[in-house]
Parts: C-alpha cells; structure tokens; sequence
C-alpha cells in the first residue's frame, strides 16, 4: 500500500473548543489506483489531503508513505519523504512566471538531488505526456489555464513519487478541460502506478476513479471500489494485477 491513513483526527483551534476537521478517518491507496474523494464544502477533504501530504501533523492516528510511518519524524526528515515520494497538485497551478514549462520541472528535479541533464530529458519525456511535448519552452502567459495545469501535473511527477495527491484541479476549468485533466490524472495514474488520491467537487469526475471515498463532518462515510483495474508488471515494486 503506498498510502496508508489509520484512524486519523486533526483538529483546529475554534474560539474556547476545538473543531473536529478530520475525524478518525482510515483511508488506503494502493498503487496504480485513483481515489476520488469527494464531499460538501468544509467537509474536511483539504484537511484530510493535508494530512495525507504531511503538510500537517494529525492529533492522532497513523500515517505510513510508500511504507514509512510518519509518526514522531522531524520537519526536515518529513520535508525530504515528500520530495522522494509525494507528488501534490493544487488548484492553481502556481507556475513562476520566469520559467519555461520544462525548466518549470527541472527545478523539482534539481531541488531532488537530481542530475541537471537527466533532469531535461526527463522534464521532456513527461511533458511529452501530458501532451505538451511542443510547448516545452513557453512560459506561463503563453500557455492555456488548461495547458498550465497540466505542466503542474507533470511536475508533480518529476521525482517519480508513489504518491499523488489532487486538490480541485479543475475549478479553474470548463467542463470539457476539467474533465479533460481528471483523464489525463487517471491515466498517468495507472502508467506510472501511482496511489492517486483526487479531491473533488464535481460528481462527474467520478467516472474516471476506481474507488470513491466520500467525506461529511470530518467523517468517511462510505468508500466504495468501482472497478478492478491492472497496473504495469515491470515497474519496480509496484507491479501485479491488483484487486482495489
Ligand atoms: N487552518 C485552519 N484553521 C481553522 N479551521 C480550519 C483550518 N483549515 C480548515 N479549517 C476548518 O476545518 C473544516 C474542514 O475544512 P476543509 O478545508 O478541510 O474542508 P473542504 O471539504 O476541503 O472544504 P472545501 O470543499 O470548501 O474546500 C472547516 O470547518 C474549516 O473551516
């Protein structure tokens, strides 16, 4: 299981109390598989998307990424899990102004440690399929809000992550475009085996994920398996035909 969530509560301070956000919610994603998690407004996806990102330490409950318990690790060692193997793509894009789209996931790369060269060739390979292999060297205002978007896809996998994690990335979209980003999210999902987990306002992106886990008062309410999908055998430590 890349992404494991067991029992976890994560509350705010709200005046003299304390506001349930998430409440001792378990949540697993396997490889390979995307997860819609969908729910009303202040229901406590973003939260529970925090907490999955180790953005935000629970109160309790346990956290375990591509096999690592998160619990008790300091900010630094929780900083370098996330740029190993956590992928996060946020509503907006947040693309900086200066860079060309490739130079844009060069820098995940470089920030990872990773060789300058490689890092073109890959930058390259993953735009290609997002399919912008011909907008490589433009910058932000000379792309589309969908063709942002989806250079803020490819860059959330620019260090190959297990896990990706999806907030709203279509409310920026039309119809069309949004649903155009939810296939493309759900098919690199199973080409690079990720344990996808896809927050969403919208009942039609549904269709697209293999399970859906719905969220009210902090609470999981029902989750439940649409399909059974493979994912790729010969990707390392991820392969086999897989039962969600
Ligand atoms: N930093 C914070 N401090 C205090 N309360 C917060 C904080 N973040 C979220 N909350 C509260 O936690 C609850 C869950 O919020 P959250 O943003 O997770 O919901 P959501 O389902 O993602 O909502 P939306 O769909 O509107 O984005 C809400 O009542 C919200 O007001």
């Amino acid at each position: 299981m890349s992404l494991q969530l067991t029992d976890v509560t994560l509350t705010f301070p709200d005046g003299a109390s304390r506001l349930t956000a998430v409440d001792r919610v378990s949540l697993s994603a396997p490889p390979g598989t995307l997860t819609a998690v969908v729910g009303p407004s202040g229901s406590g996806k973003s939260s529970l998307l925090a907490v999955a990102a180790t953005l935000i330490t629970p109160d309790s409950g346990r956290v375990v990424i591509a096999g690592t318990d998160t619990s008790g690790m300091k900010r630094s060692q929780l900083a370098a899990l996330r740029r190993s193997t956590v992928g996060m793509v946020f509503q907006h894009a947040n693309l900086l102004p200066s860079l060309t789209a490739a130079e844009q996931l060069q820098v995940m790369a470089l920030l990872g440690g990773r060789h300058a060269r490689r890092a073109r060739s890959r930058a390259l390979e993953l735009l290609d399929a997002v399919g912008l292999a011909a907008e490589a060297d433009r910058r932000p205002h000379q792309l589309s809000g969908g063709q942002r978007q989806r250079v803020n896809i490819a860059r959330a996998l620019m260090n190959d992550p297990a896990v990706l994690l999806v907030d709203e990335p279509t409310s920026a979209l039309d119809q069309q475009r949004g649903a155009a980003i939810v296939e493309l999210i759900a098919g690199l999902t199973r080409q690079r085996a990720t344990a996808t987990v896809l927050v969403t306002h919208d009942q039609s992106h549904l269709a697209a994920a293999d399970r859906v886990a719905r969220v009210l008062d902090g609470r999981l309410t029902l989750q439940h398996d649409t399909v059974q999908r493979s994912i790729p055998a010969d990707h390392p430590g991820r392969g086999g035909t897989l039962s969600t």
